[in-house]
């Protein structure tokens, strides 16, 4: 009896000590947090709160950053905005407390005509999440991505063609290349020369998206009750346009993904990201809930991969333009290494990556100078959280500066400078200044999954054009040099402002040269 009583106390006793320390701990939690601080940053009006005024929004981050320190806290149409501005306080949060940094922030709108189902908008807690994430890194991480370098190939010979024909439409081919590689790797398929129904299609529809995922630029987005207003009465063509909405979105995810899947019904496989995923899932049935549900999830990682990348690779390589022209010696030392390494007049290859290191640093400089994406995507926390005693309250909508830290002179001296030796060892420095790429594609699980692919395609994109072409300031009527002003579109995706060049191949016989490359071979040029 003895005995027993001792077997049982001591569990008792544990437990009961565990159940006050795991109080004291949620106490001295809670307390932490009431009597922790937002933290600093601007007030506005008690109605609306701050207005950020100026194009480039991340520019007036950093400003206020110095002023309020690298987390800023601001409210704007009641929502929680929170900034973060330098690297240190991006990896804390993102990386190292990623599980409760992870989500996104949806609005009624986005919830009611299914904006929210996106890999790019989708909440970390939904259930399709972790699949969704799944399938991106099994169709396109690492060693994966060397399966599509021939698409690249054939769509980067045909973007040469076409700045050979046409140099002053280059934004077009550069776009036209870009979104090539993507529906070509994604849904196996080959756009048309000229006005593809499927680019066309998805493209309009970026910009509406654009236009509705403007956070609070509806008003159910700040009164959600709206959304049960019925048609006739006043406002209540809001429900046309929810309607209106809901159709679109459903014909951008479903008709490529249709075509896909007829496409492989028929037994002709590609080697798409669409095209695998419906080989490896379990073969459906008509009233087979498991196939629908495998189908929504494809379906809509597919549909976000266009409207992600199209842009940010076409920003990137039209910053790369810009600075060659505004800087011929490095355009000039970009031209000596790859004579060295791949000779005159020939077409650098994947493997010759490694081999020049200069053309890897002058695409890093291009990342660093003006990230396509300067503020990231939006997260948004899943809890309450304390951070260097500043309090962060679930829900926040939390907005990586990662211009501020791309352009942060204690990580890039000097950071206005285009230099793209900041990555390799000098005399000067032993240590070359970190890779921008660990800032430019985000944080933590929702770091973009298209890295691998999209420095390939860069990277095959401009050794080629480099080896092919030079590009110059255009000149006027006058023949003067027009030297373009540089700026850059503010936004989601950051761009140049509209600026010319000059692009002339840099041989004579540049054409023959091309056709004997088997640059025609792809038909995929305009
Ligand atoms: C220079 C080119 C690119 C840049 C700078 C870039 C940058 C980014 C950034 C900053 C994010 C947000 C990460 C975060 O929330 O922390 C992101 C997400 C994403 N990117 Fe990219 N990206 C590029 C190209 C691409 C391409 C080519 C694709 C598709 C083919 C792509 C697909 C995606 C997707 C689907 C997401 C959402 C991931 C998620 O929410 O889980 N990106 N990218």
């Amino acid at each position: 009896m003895m005995a027993l009583d001792t077997i049982h106390s001591v569990p008792i006793s544990y437990s009961i000590s565990f159940s006050v320390v795991s109080l004291l701990i949620i106490l001295v939690a809670w307390r932490k947090l009431v009597s922790a601080p937002l933290p600093p940053g601007p007030r506005g009006s008690i109605l609306s709160g701050v207005k950020v005024e100026r194009k480039h929004a991340w520019r007036q981050y950093a400003d206020w950053a110095t002023e309020y320190g690298p987390i800023l806290y601001y409210n704007s149409n009641q929502l929680t905005v929170i900034v973060l501005n330098t690297a240190k306080v991006l990896h804390d949060l993102l990386d190292l407390r990623s599980k409760i940094y992870s989500d996104r922030p949806t609005t009624p709108l986005w919830e009611i005509t299914g904006h929210d189902r996106f890999l790019t908008r989708i909440s970390s807690r939904h259930a399709h999440f972790p699949a969704q994430r799944r399938i991106v890194h099994e169709e396109l991480a690492g060693r994966r991505t060397h399966r599509h370098f021939h698409v690249i190939e054939d769509n980067v010979k045909a973007l040469l063609f076409n700045l050979l024909l046409n140099p002053t439409d280059f934004r077009k081919h550069l776009r036209k290349c870009q979104g090539s590689i993507i529906m070509k790797t994604i849904y196996g398929y080959t756009t048309a020369p000229e006005d593809d129904h499927f680019v066309n299609l998805i493209e309009r529809f970026s910009v509406v998206n654009d236009a509705v995922t403007k956070t609070g630029l509806y008003l159910v987005d700040s009164y959600p009750i709206l959304k049960y207003l019925p048609q006739w009465m006043p406002g209540g063509g809001f429900q046309a346009f929810i309607s209106e909405r809901k159709a679109q979105l459903k014909e951008v995810v479903s008709t490529p993904f249709e075509w896909a899947r007829s496409e492989f019904e028929a037994g002709r496989t590609h080697d798409s990201l669409v095209g695998n995923q419906l080989g490896r899932r379990e073969p459906t049935t008509p009233d087979s809930q498991a196939g629908s549900e495998d189908d929504e999830i494809i379906k809509h990682v597919a549909a976000a991969m266009y409207t992600a990348g199209a842009e940010t690779t076409v920003s990137a390589m039209s910053t790369f333009f810009l600075m060659m022209i505004m800087n011929p010696e490095i355009h000039k030392l970009a031209q000596e290494e790859l004579e060295v390494v791949v000779g005159n007049r020939q077409m650098p290859q994947f493997d010759d990556r490694d081999k020049l290191p200069y053309i890897d640093a002058i695409i890093k400089e291009v990342l660093r100078f003006n990230p396509p994406a300067p503020l990231g995507l939006p997260h948004t926390v899943t809890q309450d959280d304390v951070y260097h005693g500043v309090h962060i309250p679930k829900g926040s909508i939390i907005l990586p500066n990662i211009w501020a830290v791309t352009h942060d002179p204690s990580i890039y001296p000097d950071p206005m400078k285009f230099d793209p030796t900041r990555y390799l060892p000098s005399e000067k420095q032993n240590t070359p200044q970190p890779n921008p790429g660990k800032f430019i594609f985000g944080f933590g699980r929702r770091r973009c999954p298209a890295i691998d692919l999209t420095e390939a395609a860069m990277f095959l994109e401009v050794a080629s054009i480099l080896a092919l072409f030079n590009i110059t300031k255009a000149l006027d009527a006058q023949k003067r040099e027009i030297t373009p002003v540089i700026d850059f579109t503010g936004g989601l995706v950051s761009s140049p402002e509209h600026f010319l060049c000059k692009i002339e191949p840099r041989f004579e016989g540049t054409l023959d040269w091309i056709r004997g490359n088997g640059l025609f071979a792809s038909g995929a040029f305009v």
